[in-house]
């Protein structure tokens, strides 16, 4: 986590609009650069409209790019596809639905993530034995009791621990790039505690270059050993070691204030 560390993600003068050469025009990003190395958790704070998920979109391929260049492992993949870049990065999304196959067993997704989400090699080749006692091993790890419910379709579980699954499933090819897009944030406060806690482990175990957009400012501080702040569009905080770690919710309010002008405006944000 030193600055000789190898970059994992480059984002290099990052541009994205919106609705462009209209009256409409929005300027989302505004040159965005930012570097993570092996094993920076950043977590990105900022206001409504700010441009967290825009950013997160065009890291994953799901927003072409305007402007700019984005490099993973060194590889530029500015043009590359979702299908074709998700072979270096996983996503988790809030809705714990969004990433796991409802109808499938809890088994039967893992094994699927296993597979990188090929259907026709998950068919052919089912659950192995090797595997199953992997699977039990990973779920009894999240202390959730899950290793018990392997045969459970995975519908039948909670939200978090659906969620905690979903991580396994992101985590179990040690990505490249982990990129977490509010993924505690439709848990209640308990769970969402729970499984922010065990992406902590997770990250830390696999040494897991990460990304995590979070509407909760007590979260941005306590996890990672670096934060962002963006406002408008461009990066208006980034901290990181003993600067970060020294800071209160109120400072980094007030550093907000400081650095935008503004208040912090998000409907969203927690600040405990
Ligand atoms: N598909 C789109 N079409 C037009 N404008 C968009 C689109 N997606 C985002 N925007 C605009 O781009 C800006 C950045 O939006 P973005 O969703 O990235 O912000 P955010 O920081 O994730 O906000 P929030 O916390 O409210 O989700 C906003 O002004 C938003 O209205």
């Amino acid at each position: 986590m030193t600055n000789m560390s190898k970059p994992v993600l480059e984002v290099k003068h990052l541009h994205q609009y919106f609705e462009k050469g209209t009256p409409n025009e929005n300027h989302a990003l505004k040159d965005i650069n930012l570097t993570l190395n092996q094993g920076d958790f950043v977590a990105i704070i900022g206001g409504n409209g700010a441009g967290k998920s825009t950013l997160l979109n065009s890291v994953a391929g799901s927003l072409p790019v305007n402007h700019g260049q984005v490099k993973i492992d060194g590889q530029d993949v500015t043009y590359q596809s979702v299908n074709k870049r998700a072979k270096l990065i996983s996503r988790v999304f809030q809705d714990p639905k969004q990433g796991t196959a409802t109808l499938l067993t809890v088994e039967e997704n893992l094994s699927l993530a296993l597979k990188r989400g090929s259907w026709r090699n998950f068919w052919s080749r089912g659950v192995k034995h090797n595997e199953r006692q992997m699977f039990r091993d990973k779920l009894a790890s999240l202390g959730l009791g899950l290793e018990d419910r392997l045969s459970a379709e995975i519908g039948l579980l909670s939200g978090g621990q659906r969620q905690a699954v979903t991580l396994l499933m992101a985590t179990i090819l040690q990505p490249s790039l982990l990129l977490l897009d509010e993924h505690t944030a439709a848990l209640d406060p308990q769970t969402s505690a729970t499984v922010m806690e065990l992406t902590d482990k997770i990250v830390q175990e696999q040494h897991l270059t990460t990304l995590m957009i979070t509407h909760n400012m007590a979260d941005a501080l306590k996890y990672g050993n670096r934060l962002v702040m963006l406002d408008h569009g461009r990066i208006v905080v980034d901290i990181q070691g003993d600067e970060k770690a020294g800071l209160t919710v109120p400072d980094l309010l007030e550093l907000f204030k400081q650095q935008s002008g503004t208040e912090l405006t998000d409907d969203a944000v927690l600040l405990s």
